[in-house]
């Protein structure tokens, strides 16, 4: 902000040097200045802020001979502001007065009101419900690099919802960055100052704010002392065996928090270590062109995620979107979540009830981490209150339960030992009407303090002498009209009009009744009787208060103490919607149990793709489910499953519901098929639809080889490949030999399972020649010259695409549908003589990449790209050197 750095040479008034000088020291926010009922911005943050806002600007004195631009929010709106501001990616600095104007004027005429930021407001620190989507968590996530025990480059990946709590972290290797990033989705990601610009890449694709972190905040040699610090622990030893990077991840979100919750801390849990190579990986790409947890346009409705949401808790879907977005791979694991929903499904009674008793549990975990980080209210108690009810009572229900799964017998147990004493002790002292701030009061339920109750008794009281008081002054005075008042500015006085007014400024009355304020047609006066009274109300209300405040202040102690707990308690009934909503859906639905192992089976009886279904249903149309195997037949590698067929034959949707079905069992969920036998997949990668990257300067065609780039160099044994419609992008014979290219890479080097969908019918003879290749085409019918789609996919080759006849139903001008006809048959004629037939002969086979398969990769090769030379010692490097020079003479 330029007009602030200008401004040090001239002369501001006190209160703008105050201002100036907290503007200095926040630069990167917009300052919400704490004027009384107001926040005020100043210079360009105010014009910023009018704009993003659409508030009106407004001048506030002079500075530096020119009008200061000024607009404000008012304090009780603030929450609507704030999550606009974060929502158009500002940060928000919020400095509140931190002492009473009162104490100001003692220190002379001229002083300012001290004032302080007490908080900055980023995407990823939030925790107000107002700022926050309640089914999705809010993650702020800090990245640092470092080496892992073998020496190669690694990052350390820790995330925190701040919201909830939960803290966790990881570690990964560089090209998995990006898909760990992917996954997270954050709001938020600190990142090193020195890598922000290196990795700009892999942090275009994640929608969080990038936040540039100094090398103080990241530096591994400070992480252990922070960590410690914070947790109040003489050693991180007890976390479990955290690597550098991953230490050094850690603290720097706990020394984010420090510097940006100043007046407060959020409690944070022990981070946990998210075992690394246990979750599915998948990219962003992958990820937004499946719509596993959004849509391409960003909204959640149509997506997987809320194709199976079926939790009644705001927890639960917060839970479930997790396990979407992060499959297992550990067949033990999955299966663990499949028999929990599992159990729901076979006990429909079981199944109803606990979803009705949790449908009655509030968001626990956000409302008990309000109310520890000094930010809740009674109805964060009221909150707490009522899930602790709702798990005593399901506790009861699932302990009950005979021969439960362990998942289930674990929420059993976290249920029954929640903190049932304080979830009594919050029901005995809250009221029934609950204001949204503590400073209305009134919260404390009558009967539950003694004290409080006589002084509320007091203040009511006093309340019924002005009723009275009033009936004597009309008497008196012998005006009807007369009435005791209140206004603010005031306080209590007695209002008669005009005409009879005057008569109390004479005797008899003069001597009683002092004259206030003369309005239009009614006169105001007081006397000290009525001022006694008004003395004793506001100190039986203040009083009344102030016990109020104490009481809260003894309750959120209580719930700071059993903040863990409450957590863990948290935890159990998410999982527990999460298992009951799967059962609900796997009911509902028609979905089945999968089993997932460690083979290399792909086999799929009747599945079906969970989000057109529904689409279709709403239609009124039926689905056609289809099966896919992609099993593989020996030890060679998976089958590749080519996929012919007409336009909107479903081809697209085939190839998807196979990747979702995936990605739901793994999740812990049924899956939309007859059956499912999964060998678990590892990475699941896919090129689906196009969509170009304009912002990022590349084109469609750009779009789809990086993408598919990163899949061949990628895609292992144990991946899924979905590839839709390869090198359709280019012109015909290019694309043609890209995806040619692309199918022999898969078969001979990655060796997984895939899908391929294309319009190039021409590759179908690749069958020939590659064993694993497998032919389907998705049925048409013609019917009276008209196509009608099957959508039933079987083995074999389709011999058109009836693209012409998608272009007439899609209501092509006929004079256009007719020439594109006869232009077809032209071509089709002259393509009788393709040289594809004898290419498939002629051509040998894919040799590099048979080559590569059959020799691994270049150890040489391997070491130079495990070498991060920024890291290395000069003593390191020279080693280095000498190894690289051995494994030379070697080879
Ligand atoms: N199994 C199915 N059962 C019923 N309807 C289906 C099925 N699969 C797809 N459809 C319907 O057909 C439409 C087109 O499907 P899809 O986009 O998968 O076709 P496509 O073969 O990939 O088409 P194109 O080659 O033009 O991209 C879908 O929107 C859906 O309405």
């Amino acid at each position: 902000m330029n007009d602030v750095s200008a401004a040090s040479s001239a002369r501001p008034t006190p209160m703008m040097e105050q201002y100036l000088e907290i503007k200095t020291a926040n630069p990167d926010s917009l300052l919400f200045y704490r004027m009384g009922d107001f926040y005020e911005m100043f210079f360009a943050d105010a014009e910023a802020a009018s704009r993003a806002l659409g508030i009106a600007l407004t001048k506030r004195g002079k500075h530096l001979g020119e009008d200061i631009p000024m607009c404000g929010v008012p304090v009780d709106r603030a929450n609507d502001y704030l999550q606009r501001l974060i929502a158009f990616g500002f940060r928000v600095a919020v400095c509140e007065q931190t002492e009473d104007p009162k104490e100001a004027k003692k220190r002379g005429g001229k002083s300012v009101v001290r004032r302080d930021v007490v908080r900055l407001v980023t995407p990823g620190t939030l925790t107000e419900d107002a700022l926050l989507e309640p089914r999705r968590a809010n993650l702020l996530a800090a990245l640092v690099r470092g080496r892992g025990a073998s020496g190669g480059v690694r990052f350390g990946l820790a995330h925190v919802d701040v919201s909830t709590g939960a803290f966790a972290v990881t570690e990964v290797a560089a090209d998995g960055l990006a898909p760990a990033l992917a996954r997270l989705e954050a709001a938020e990601v600190l990142v090193p100052d020195a890598l922000v610009e290196e990795l700009r890449d892999q942090l275009a694709e994640t929608r969080a704010a990038v936040t540039p972190a100094p090398r103080e905040l990241v530096d591994p040699a400070r992480a252990e002392a922070r960590l410690s610090a914070h947790f109040g622990v003489a050693t991180t030893d007890g976390f479990g065996a955290l690597t550098k990077p991953e230490l050094a991840a850690a603290a720097a979100i706990v020394g984010y928090l420090e510097r940006t919750q100043l007046a407060s801390r959020p409690p944070l849990s022990r981070p946990v270590r998210e075992g690394r190579g246990e979750i599915m990986e998948i990219d962003a790409a992958t990820r937004a062109n499946l719509e596993l947890t959004r849509r391409l346009s960003g909204e959640r409705e149509g997506s997987l995620l809320d194709a199976v949401d079926r939790c009644v808790t705001a927890g639960g879907s917060r839970l479930l979107g997790m396990r979407i977005a992060g499959p297992l791979l550990r067949p033990e694991a999955i299966a663990r979540r499949h028999d929990a929903v599992a159990a729901f499904v076979e006990a429909p009674d079981l199944r109803r009830a606990v979803r009705a008793a949790l449908a009655s549990a509030p968001d626990l975990a956000r409302a008990a981490q309000r109310v520890a980080f000094g930010r809740g209210g009674p109805r964060d108690l009221a909150a707490i209150r009522d899930a602790l009810a709702a798990a005593e009572g399901l506790g009861a229900r699932l302990a009950a339960l005979a021969g439960a799964p362990e998942e289930v017998t674990a929420i059993a147990e976290a249920l029954a030992s929640a903190d049932h004493a304080l979830g009594r002790e919050l029901a005995a002292t809250l009221g029934p009407d609950l204001p949204l701030l503590k400073r209305d009061g009134g919260f404390v339920r009558a009967g539950s303090d003694a004290e409080l109750d006589a002084t509320r008794a007091l203040r009511d009281e006093s309340r019924k002498v002005i009723a009275q008081l009033q009936a004597a002054y009309a008497d008196a005075t012998e005006i009807r009209t007369l009435r005791i008042k209140h206004n603010n500015v005031l306080g209590y006085f007695i209002e008669a009009p005009q005409a009879h007014g005057e008569r109390l400024l004479k005797a008899p009355h003069g001597e009683t009744f002092v004259h206030r304020q003369t309005m239009a047609g009614a006169m105001r006066f007081t006397t000290t009787e009525l001022g006694d009274l008004e003395r004793r109300i506001g100190e039986a209300g203040d009083a009344a208060l102030r016990i109020e405040l104490d009481t809260f202040e003894q309750l959120a102690a209580h719930v700071t103490e059993g903040w863990a707990g409450l957590r863990a308690t948290a935890d159990a009934l998410d999982a527990l919607d999460v298992a009951a909503g799967l059962a609900e859906v796997a009911i509902a639905e028609n979905h089945v149990r999968p089993h997932v192992d460690d083979s290399l089976d792909f086999r799929l009886e009747g599945a079906r793709h969970p989000v057109v279904e529904v689409a279709l249903r709403a239609g009124g149309k039926p689905f056609v489910p289809n099966d896919v195997d992609l099993s593989a037949p020996g030890a060679e590698g998976g089958l590749i499953q080519l996929v012919t067929g007409p336009n909107m034959g479903g081809k697209s949707t085939y190839l998807r519901q196979a990747a979702l079905c995936a990605v739901l069992a793994q999740a812990g969920a049924f899956v939309p098929a007859a059956s499912a036998h999964i060998g678990a997949v590892d990475r699941l990668f896919s090129r689906v639809g196009a969509a170009d990257d304009l912002a990022r300067g590349r084109s469609t065609f750009m779009v789809e080889m990086v993408e598919t780039a990163a899949i061949l160099n990628s895609a292992g044994p144990r991946s899924l490949v979905i590839l839709d419609e390869i090198g359709r992008g280019t012109a015909t014979f290019d694309g043609l030999s890209i995806a040619w290219a692309t199918i022999e890479h898969l078969h001979e080097t990655n060796r997984c399972r895939s899908l391929f969908a294309t319009h190039f019918h021409e590759l179908t003879a690749l069958a020939r020649r590659l064993e694993r290749l497998r032919n389907a085409t998705v049925r048409v019918a013609e019917w009276k010259g008209e196509v009608v789609f099957l959508h039933e996919v079987a083995a074999g080759v389709a011999d058109r695409s009836y693209g012409v006849q998608v272009a007439k139903l899609a209501g092509l001008p006929a004079s256009v549908v007719r020439r594109a006809k006869a232009v077809l048959d032209e071509l089709e004629a002259a393509d009788r003589a393709s040289p594809v037939e004898r290419i498939i002969d002629e051509l040998p086979l894919f040799a590099a990449a048979r080559r590569v398969a059959e020799e691994g990769p270049d150890p040489t090769v391997e070491a130079l790209d495990a070498i991060d030379p920024d890291a290395l010692t000069p003593r390191e490097a020279l080693d280095a050197l000498y190894r690289l020079k051995n494994l030379r003479g070697q080879s």
